[in-house]
Formats: C-alpha cells, structure tokens, sequence
C-alpha cells in the first residue's frame, strides 16, 4: 500500500462511521420533526442552531477548524431541515395558510350591520349572522367567530343601551370603529301603492327614526320587528300589498320591494357607529381614540377625579355613557371614549394615575378615529 492508499484507506473507514452516525443523526430528526408536527412548531428553530453550532466549537480540540466545524454543521443542519420537511409532507401535514377571521353580524344579509361588516372587511370576508346582538357575543366567546360587529350609537336616537351592557357582561373589546350612513325608505311590494299601506314593519330604531313622515299617517299600525332587513324580508315574503317596511336601500334590491318613500329618517344627517369587537384588546399603532371603562366609588367627586385626569394630558373626551351596573342599585358603569395624540403610549399612565386613585378603569380599545 502507498502512503496515500494507506490515506485514503483511513478516510474510507472514518466516512463508514460518519455515515453510520448521519443516518442515526437524521432518524432522530425524524422524531424531532414528528413532535414539531404534534405540537404546532416550526422546523426551523434558529436558538437551537445556535447551540449546536456553539457546541460542535467546543467539541474542537483545534481551534483552527473554529470556522469550518461551523459551516459543516450549518450545511447538516440545512439538510436536516429539508429531510424534516420531506417527512411532514409524507405525513400530510401542509404549511397553513393562515386562516381568514370569521365575522359575526345580527341580522340577515341588507341589515345596517352587513354594511358595517363591508366597510371593515374585506368583501369576500367569511362571515356569519345571528339572531340576536347576544348570539353574536355567545359566538365570539365560543370561539365559533373571530369578531363581531355590533352597533353602539346612532347619531340621532343615542346609545345602544343593549350592545354597552354585552359588552360589559361578557368583558370583551373594541377593535375598530365604522359610521354607517343611515337612510330609511319606505319599502313595499312593487305593485303596492301609498294608499294600499296599512301596516308598517321594521325595528325600533326604524320607527324612531321615522317619527315625523309616521305622525303623518296616523292610521297606519306599526309592528316593531327584529331587524330593518327581516322586516323587508318579511313584507316580501308575504306578498301583501298592505304591508310596507322601513329599511334600507340595499334591503329593497335585495328582497325585490320597491322605494314606495325614499328617505323617510327625520334626521337626514344620521349614521350609527359600529364597533367591531373582539375577546382581547388588539391596540392599533396608530390609534388616535381610546375608549374605557371604569366604575366609581360613590362619593362626591368621584366623576371630577377621573375626567380631571384626562384634564390635565389635554384629552378630549368624545362620549361618555353611564349604565347601571348589574346588581348594584343606584351605582354605575361609566363608558368614556377619548381623542388622543399618541394612542395607547397616553392612556397607559392615565389608566395607571385612576388605579392609583381606587378607582377600577380598564382600556377597552385604542383605535382609529373614523370621521362621519
Ligand atoms: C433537529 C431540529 O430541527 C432543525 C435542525 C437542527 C439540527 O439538525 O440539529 C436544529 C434545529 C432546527 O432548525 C431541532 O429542532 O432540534
């Protein structure tokens, strides 16, 4: 044998172990890789190649190969990762796309809600509807939706008492807000004509907002329904010349009603501010509106204490809403909503200063201002 066979004869011996030990390194991969699946985690685990790297360093008993050990193992490490992700596709697991947010709304498909809906989500958005503004709170809670868009004011008949007290009751936040424009018309079967009405649907809100065109038919019966477009959706339905609705453009087209009277709200300057909540806060980074929630000890002042805070940052307050707090008579859940400069940066510490003061306040939002 020459000195180089004799070489060569060596490496062939050290290249039969590290084979050895390469296939063993790899089966082990193939565990690790299995776990990862099982456990929702990524192949690539950059802390751990750290380790090894730093490790198989260490191992040297020269130092001069410090450089090539690494890029040894770095090149291993690569060819783990690729047999890994061989193993999870042989096991069916595909890389997820991240699956869009589901969005709940109360009422059906034309309602001032599913416009809402539109105006923060994109159109093709899986959504939801239920019956009720509750539902929609029982599905968000589930997990069933990823928010809800639920609407708390209307510009000229006030707060939606129902929708602040759900969300104090199941403790959740806002995440943005829309302004829907609110017009209500007058809706009937297409061969219907003004005479023909003897009974009129629609929700409350569309009763209250219609007060002066309905004190001008005096005979007519109202029946209050769930919803603007359910009331729509109703007088199709049932085919009747004497019925009419009060609901929106977009419930008429899509139940095939006819605009009998367009834009019967008194107030012609109306919208209804929707909120889009979710179970956490989700703080937007450019959020120039805060909105709280806080109870007060009852004694004089206590109101005082708290806005003098804002006071003092220079914080316009926006709204502010009491409602009583459940199971206590005569005490109070203040809403507050607040136009800040610097978003959640400015209402941190006033959140702290009212701790500081006894009293219990809780962020409930940082977003966007949206002007109607
Ligand atoms: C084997 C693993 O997966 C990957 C491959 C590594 C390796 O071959 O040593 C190390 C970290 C991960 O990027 C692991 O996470 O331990």
């Amino acid at each position: 044998m020459t000195e180089l066979e004799q070489y060569r004869a060596k490496i062939d011996e050290l290249d039969r172990q590290m084979t050895a030990l390469f296939e063993q390194r790899m089966d082990v991969c193939k565990r690790v890789v299995q776990y990862k699946a099982q456990n929702g985690m990524e192949i690539l685990q950059a802390g751990r190649e750290d380790v090894v790297l730093q490790k198989a360093r260490n191992n040297l008993k020269d130092q001069d190969y410090g450089e090539d050990i690494e890029e040894f193992y770095r090149q291993m490490m690569k060819i783990s990762r690729g047999i890994q992700a061989r193993e999870m596709e042989r096991m069916g697991v595909s890389k997820e796309e991240p699956k869009p947010a589901v969005v709940g709304f109360q009422g059906v498909a034309g309602s001032f809600s599913e416009e809402a809906l539109l105006m923060a989500f994109a159109p093709d958005q899986p959504r939801r509807n239920y019956p009720s503004f509750e539902e929609v709170f029982v599905a968000l809670k589930s997990g069933e939706i990823d928010y809800g868009v639920l609407p708390i004011e209307n510009s000229s008949t006030g707060s939606i008492n129902a929708v602040y007290d759900l969300l104090m009751k199941y403790d959740f936040y806002i995440a943005q807000e829309v302004f829907v424009p609110v017009a209500q018309h007058l809706l009937a079967l297409p061969a219907a004509s003004m005479e023909d009405i003897r009974e009129v649907y629609s929700h409350e809100q569309g009763f209250e907002q219609s007060r002066a065109f309905l004190a001008q038919h005096p005979d007519w019966k109202q029946i209050p329904y769930h919803n603007t477009a359910i009331s729509a959706q109703m007088v199709s339905q049932a085919g009747d010349v004497h019925k009419a609705a009060i609901a929106s453009g977009r419930a008429a087209e899509l139940y095939g009603l006819k605009i009998l009277r367009p834009t019967i709200n008194t107030e012609k300057h109306n919208y209804t501010r929707f909120i889009i909540v979710a179970k956490a806060l989700q703080p937007q980074a450019d959020a120039n509106k805060i909105s709280m929630v806080f109870t007060l000890p009852n004694e004089p002042g206590a109101l005082y204490g708290v806005l003098k805070e804002f006071a003092k940052g220079d914080i316009n307050m926006l709204k502010l809403e009491s409602r009583p707090a459940p199971g206590k008579t005569w005490e109070y859940v203040f809403y507050a909503d607040f136009e800040v400069a610097h978003g959640l940066s400015q209402a941190q510490p006033i959140v702290q200063a009212l701790w500081g003061q006894g009293v219990a306040a809780k962020l409930i939002g940082a977003y966007k201002k949206q002007n109607q």
